[in-house]
């Protein structure tokens, strides 16, 4: 791909107390597209992912942003229009759905566009919402500051297939309206689904890449990653 990236890892490696956990990571994501970050517990997703929100720092090589080398902490490439979403549901509890989203750097209105289904609960304290709510709530306001990049790191652990569908399903309108969104997730077959590209890591290494649809035509290559 010639233009630019939203975001990108260049000859990244990055880990714990000076070793690598992951090495050589070339990663690319670009506007209006998902990208998939797949492989076994252990193989790394989290580190690159959380390298490229600034809450890691390289160990050798860079993270960009919108072409230009970032070495910016979270809190900064958050204000840059990077969102980050985990399987950490991140709501105050003892506050309204209403409430916690005017917490939001976004407006409620633009929250409740992307997930209308929270509107019947706005008066409900977030802590007596279920879990699949809980993280719509999550991502609402994260989508709701409107992020041009959006990194998100198994945000479905725990939940149901339908919830996990909503979730995905919100995260592909957010990248068709613009986003750049690169995604963990365990629910492999239905992010395959979601993304346009897809990339697996092996015990710390990039081991294959490519469109879903290429992959999904010979889900062999992938499989093995996982043996
Ligand atoms: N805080 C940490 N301190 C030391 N080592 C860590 C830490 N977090 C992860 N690791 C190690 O780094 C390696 C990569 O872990 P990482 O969490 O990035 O993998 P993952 O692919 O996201 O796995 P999972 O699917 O289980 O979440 C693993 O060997 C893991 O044990």
């Amino acid at each position: 791909m010639t233009k630019t990236a939203a975001i990108a890892a260049r000859g990244l490696s990055a880990g714990y107390h000076g070793a690598a956990a992951v090495r050589d990571i070339e990663l690319e994501v670009h506007a209006g597209e998902v990208v998939l970050l797949a492989g076994a517990n252990g193989a790394g997703k989290t580190t690159t992912l959380m390298t490229l929100a600034g809450a890691l720092r390289p160990l050798t090589g860079h993270t960009e942003l919108r072409g230009r080398r970032c070495a910016e902490p979270v809190h900064r490439r958050v204000r840059a229009g990077v969102g980050v979403v985990t399987e950490k549901r991140v709501v105050f509890n003892q506050l309204t759905v209403a409430e916690n989203l005017t917490l939001g750097r976004g407006d409620t209105a633009t929250a409740l566009a992307h997930f209308p289904e929270l509107e019947k609960r706005l008066g409900v304290k977030a802590g007596l919402l279920s879990g699949g709510e809980q993280q719509m709530l999550s991502l609402a306001r994260v989508l709701a500051a409107g992020p041009s990049v959006i990194l998100a790191d198994e945000l479905s652990l725990g939940l149901a297939p339908i919830v996990v569908n909503r979730l995905l399903a919100a995260l592909r309108a957010a990248a068709d309206a613009g986003a750049a969104v690169l995604l963990v997730e365990q629910h492999v077959r239905l992010a395959l689904d979601t993304a346009d590209r897809a990339c697996f890591l092996q015990r710390g290494q990039l081991a294959l890449a490519g469109t879903t649809d290429a992959i999904k035509q010979d889900p062999s290559r992938m499989e093995a990653i996982y043996l």
